[in-house]
């Protein structure tokens, strides 16, 4: 390794000064072990070009078209039950917003370390507000090729707007707007997973209790050893329901049988991925499928996750219409904090739902 790699601070390493050092070889921390590696081949899927997520058009459940909307609702169906991810257009918020966000979030990790650490999160507390990296306390594995921003947006009570970055200067009532944007996305979402599992109206959103909404602003730097490191390792979301904004760089794929697919950068699209409680609570009919990120060393990439949490308190289990004689409940009922807390002190390590 080169004699000039940044030294491990107080919040670990530092992936962006790490590759603005111009290390040739990355600390061994991030470095997958040997059988990893050889599951992994960075844009591996090229041989698998027929296979990729589906895009929906979102408009079509809006307008009065009868036709339209059934064959809109059967592609979110299908979406859900093989694959657990899709890209949304025309999903009711401007794109242009959606693109200013990105934008802003970007221009926060253009900041210098000394700037972006005056918001520094505590090392110890995975979901504590602030900049910094994931996972450092809870457990000994390979790290992940990434600086993080986390912030709640909701309940009020975690939000503490002063910790949210203030440069730029938009970034704070931006993020509003977008949360906002996410919220009534993810509501009508919410509606139309009810509706195709057969639930009764308002069914998940009771479940589910009052909503806890985060953001994690993902900063991949570009990597000198791609075909070592990840920029997050493989895991399936713990919560409910996530929004993604990309760049046009890519690294984001999702596991499909044994392949990994990448999700193709589309201009102006969001990613919506099914979580673990969707799973659960549909008793297996609908998918939280595991994922990852690859690490390139052309280009830096960000992405902006917004995860939409069930309440602490909720105890989320099958629904009890998904469950009878020949469908039995795949999943036991669990406090929402109790579950969260677990996948928190499992890290990015693949996919794990408890069993029934
Ligand atoms: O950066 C990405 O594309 C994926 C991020 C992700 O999976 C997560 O934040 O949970
Ligand atoms: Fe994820």
């Amino acid at each position: 390794m080169a004699s000039n790699v940044p030294r491990k601070g107080a919040l670990g390493y530092n992936v962006k000064e790490l590759w603005e050092a111009g290390i040739g070889s990355v600390p061994t921390t991030f470095v997958q072990s040997a059988s990893a590696q050889q599951a992994f081949t960075p844009h591996d899927d090229e041989t698998h070009a027929a296979d990729s997520i589906p895009v929906i058009d979102l408009s079509g459940l809006q307008e009065g078209d009868p036709t339209r909307r059934a064959a809109t609702l059967a592609a979110i169906a299908s979406a859900c039950q093989e694959w657990g991810f899709f890209q949304v257009v025309n999903y009711g918020m401007s794109p242009a917003l959606v693109k200013k966000m990105h934008k802003l979030g970007r221009e926060f990790f253009d900041l210098s370390t000394e700037e972006k650490e005056v918001l520094a999160k505590d090392p110890k507390n995975p979901v504590g507000n602030g900049y910094g990296r994931q996972f450092l306390s809870s457990t000994n594995s390979t790290e992940d090729w990434q600086d993080v921003f986390f912030h709640y947006l909701l309940p009020l009570t975690h939000k503490h707007i002063d910790s949210w970055p203030n440069k730029p200067i938009a970034y704070r009532e931006t993020m509003e707007e977008y949360g906002e944007g996410v919220l009534k996305l993810t509501d009508m979402l919410l509606d139309v997973f009810g509706e195709l599992l057969g639930l009764k109206t308002g069914y998940l959103q009771e479940t589910f209790g009052d909503t806890m909404l985060n953001a994690r602003l993902n900063f991949y730097a570009a990597c000198p050893e791609p075909s070592r490191v990840l920029g997050l390792r493989a895991h399936s979301d713990p919560n409910v329901m996530t929004v993604l904004v990309q760049d046009h760089v890519g690294g984001l794929q999702v596991k499909k049988g044994q392949h990994w697919v990448n999700v193709t950068p589309i201009d102006g699209a969001l990613v919506v991925n099914l979580a673990d409680q969707i799973q659960i609570v549909s008793n297996g009919k609908f998918q939280s499928v595991e994922h990852r990120v690859v690490t390139n060393q052309g280009d830096a990439r960000l992405s902006i996750a917004m995860f939409r949490h069930a309440s602490g308190d909720a105890n989320i289990g099958p629904a009890p219409e998904l469950v009878d004689a020949l469908h039995p409940a795949l999943y036991p009922t669990t406090n929402y904090t109790t579950y969260r807390a677990s996948f928190h002190r499992k890290g990015h390590n693949g996919k794990v739902l408890p069993a029934q």
